[in-house]
This record gives C-alpha cells, structure tokens and sequence, in this order.
C-alpha cells in the first residue's frame, strides 16, 4: 500500500502541534542541489566518482567525539587514557587520525597490530586484546615492545612467559576480569557477566590467582586492571557498578599482595544514536560519572589514584559513518510488504541480521521530499534476513536513486564478508568539502586472487 501522501507530511501535522514525527532525515545537511551531503561533500557526487555502496565518513565527527571524551579528563584533571577501540573501524587511515589526536588504541588480532604500526600509532600507545591471542600474535606485540597486552586468560601467560623467556625480555600486562556485571544491552554484545568468554573471573578466585602467577613472573610488569561490560549502552550505570567492583578488587589485591595499579580501565561500550528513539548519555556524561565515581571509592579505599583508561569504539565513529546504495529493484505485495532492494545489504552491513539492529534510511538525492512510504529496505544477498532497514519511511523511490543509510560507521566494515561472492565497498573520509579514499573497493580480480583451483 502507498500511503495518502499528506499522512506523512510531518510539516502539516507539526505545525498543528498534534504529530512529532522525527526521524535522523531531518538533521541532514544539504547543499544548494538540495543533496545530501556528508563532511561538506554531495553523496550523489560521491557515488558517481567512487561507485556504491560506498562508505562515507564525516571525519569532524569523528574529531568532536574524541574532544568530547578527552575534555571530560582534562576538566577534571585526572590522569587518563583514551584508546580507540580499532575493532569499531580498522583503517590505516583511522590509525593514522587517532594518533594524530593523541589516542592510544586497543587492537584484538596481528592484522589490526600490523595496521595501527603502518599509521604511525606509536608502538606504546597500543593495547592487545582477546581471549584466544595466538602465540605468534603475542610474538608480534612482543617484538614490537607494544605499551600492553592485555592478559585473560591463564594459556595466554604460559605462551607469554615461553616468549619472554626465548627473547629474554619484558612486557608490561594488564589483568582483564569479568566483573560479574549484566549490562543493560543485546545478550551477544554483553560481556561482564561471570558466564563472558573474557576475561578472569573474580568469584572463583581465578583472577587472583591470575594476578599472583603475573606478579611472580619476574618478565612481566602489571600496570593495573581492565574491565569491559559490553557494547550499546546507553547510561553510566553500568560503568558506576564497574568501578564499585574494580576499585574493591584492587583494595583487596592492595592489601593482600602490596599490589598497586597504575591505571584502571573500565572498557568501552558507550553507546551510539542509530534511529532516532535511541538516547545515549553524551560522552561527557559518562566520563564525567565515572571519574566521579573512581574519586570518591580511591579514596575512601585509601588506594593511590590510578590513571583511569576507557576504550570507545562504537561512539567515536559509529554517527560518522553513512552508507550509499544504489536503489535497484522493488517488489510490492499489496497489504502485505513493500521492499526496496539495493546493491548492498548484509555483506556490508550484517548488524541487523546479527543483532536487530535498527536503522534509518535517507533517500540522498532528494532527502526533504515528502515521504509517503513505509518500505522494508533489502539487500542483494540470497538470505530472507538481508534486510537494512525494517520501516524505512521514505519517499516513493526509482532505481538509480541514492540511499543513505546513517550511523554504520561502526562495526559495519570491519564485519563485512565477501558473502556470494560481493566485493566489499570502498571507505572514504570526508571533510570540508574535501573526500580522500581510504579503502578501496574489492574488485573480483581480488577475491579470485585467493582461489587456487584444482
Ligand atoms: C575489551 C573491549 N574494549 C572496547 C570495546 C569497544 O566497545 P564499543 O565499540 O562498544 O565502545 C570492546 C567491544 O565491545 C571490547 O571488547
Ligand atoms: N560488533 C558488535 C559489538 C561487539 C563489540 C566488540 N566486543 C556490534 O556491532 O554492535
């Protein structure tokens, strides 16, 4: 069914007070073409020059959210660390921009290791997360005499300590726990809960234990404790519990081993606007909570105050990034279900099929026109739960139109799978009116160039 255009005339209801029918379409930004465009630059022009999907990022974003986090600290004049959490958005190109702004960065695999070094993230700015690294990924990190790895699990320290011992050296560690705490989020994506794959549990006793092997290991050198709660969270909560528990910990590990950690680090997980019902806390506000929170149970725990780390991924590029489809087919089944089909879809996007993971839908070309349509908007792929955006309200769209999709710039590439075979997109930065590519597209030549045939 095609609605009576004037239902969804938001401008005819608003204006009567009786209808608040927003959506992230009206905060886009045009241009004189009446285009959307994203860091100064038009999307339709973006596309022609680079193809879609195409995934654009407006690099100011990116920059205010990482201002954001910091000045928090630096008002409060703590010592802190922020480290991007690369799994988010993995680019030589983003390592280069976050070195640049001062950031460490958190990497999971020798593959992010290998592109945080190639764009200049300096070797001790680095932390090495997982819960399976494998010994040759600990050899790299060794070798490259990284700020940290990030010890969870007891395997882990016996190849570590093999390493150290071969190349008769040192490495300073961090000792993850599971703290016990649920957070308010999507059970795939919640991780310090005691049943986490991550991690040292505290109630067995084996992260005291872990804590014990590291101080006795005369090669590594414990610099404190981290915690991560999950992802997609919305209020400080969470984070106020985590503090409660690490910071008890840490008097207890005070007061039984002498043990003092030089920092704290509470993770990432801060939440992201997708649609927009979706209310995070602002970055300051988290950060403002948690220092808060870390003063007052320092001191009353009379420990010495920790530098205090925190690993956003997600907020720091999740708004940034938009992506650019090619509207191609439709298929209506009146009273039924109306889809609009576009040459991208789960491969690079597979959020809302892992996760239900909502979006919003901008018709790029022409992002004030009236919407007069609900439409699901689906992908390319041979899968009934490729599918972008469940209720997308737009206007009556035309193959050849472009369609943004906003805030996939987190966890959209660096999940991207060649499923059937599909190139993945290119990735450009935009800002001042400038665009850079950043990632090139997957051409076929490229994914045939793994296949040895017979
Ligand atoms: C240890 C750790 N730190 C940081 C992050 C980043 O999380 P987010 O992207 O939600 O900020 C993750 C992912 O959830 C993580 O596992
Ligand atoms: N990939 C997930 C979050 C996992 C975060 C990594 N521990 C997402 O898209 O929301």
């Amino acid at each position: 069914m095609v609605f009576p255009a004037f239902l969804f005339n938001y401008n005819f209801f608003e204006k009567r007070g009786c209808l608040k029918l927003t959506s992230l379409s009206d905060e886009v930004t045009t241009n004189e073409a009446g285009h959307l465009t994203i860091g100064g630059v038009d999307t339709l022009k973006l596309v022609s020059k680079y193809g879609s999907p195409l995934i654009a990022y407006d690099v100011s974003k990116i920059k205010s959210q990482i201002s954001h986090f910091k000045q928090a600290f630096i008002d409060a004049d703590v010592p802190y660390r922020v480290t991007y959490a690369s799994k988010a958005f993995s680019a030589v190109a983003m390592y280069q921009l976050v070195a640049g702004e001062g950031l460490g960065c958190d990497v999971v695999s020798g593959g992010e290791l290998v592109a945080a070094l190639k764009g200049g993230m300096p070797a001790k700015r680095i932390e090495f997360h997982g819960n399976n690294k494998l010994p040759i990924e600990l050899e790299m990190a060794v070798d490259a005499q990284i700020g940290c790895i990030v010890v969870d699990n007891f395997q882990e320290i016996a190849y570590l300590d093999k390493i150290l011992k071969e190349k008769d050296t040192t490495i300073s560690v961090v000792v993850r726990v599971a703290p016990g705490i649920e957070a308010e989020t999507h059970k795939y994506i919640s991780t310090g809960q005691e049943n986490s794959k991550f991690g040292f549990d505290v109630h067995s006793g084996q992260a005291k234990k872990a804590l014990k092997e590291l101080l006795d290991n005369p090669r590594m050198n414990v610099l404190g404790v981290h915690c991560h709660i999950g992802s997609q969270i919305f209020a400080a909560r969470g984070f106020v519990m985590a503090v409660d528990k690490m910071v008890s910990l840490l008097q207890q590990w005070h007061e039984e081993f002498g043990f003092s950690a030089k920092l704290l680090n509470l993770g990432g997980g801060f939440g992201a606007r997708y649609v927009d019902s979706d209310a995070p806390s602002p970055a300051e506000d988290f950060v403002k909570q948690i220092i808060a929170e870390v003063k007052e149970k320092i001191a009353a725990a009379n420990l010495e105050f920790p530098e205090i780390w925190i690993e956003p991924g997600r907020s720091l590029v999740a708004e940034a990034g938009s992506t650019l489809y090619t509207v191609g087919s439709r298929k209506d089944v009146e009273g039924v279900c109306h889809f609009v089909a576009v040459d991208g879809g789960m491969g690079d996007n597979i959020r809302p099929a892992l996760y239900q993971a909502k979006y919003d839908a901008i018709l790029a070309n022409k992002p004030h026109a009236l919407k007069e349509q609900i439409v699901t908007v689906v992908g390319k792929y041979c899968e009934s739960g490729d599918i972008l955006v469940k209720d997308a309200l737009l206007p009556i769209t035309h193959p050849g139109d472009i369609l943004a999709v906003p805030s996939t710039g987190a966890y959209g590439y660096t999940m991207a799978s060649n499923y059937n075979r599909n190139p993945r997109p290119a990735v450009v930065f935009c800002e001042d009116g400038q665009d850079k590519l950043i990632i090139r597209r997957e051409t076929y030549d490229d994914l045939l160039s793994y296949d040895l045939g017979l």
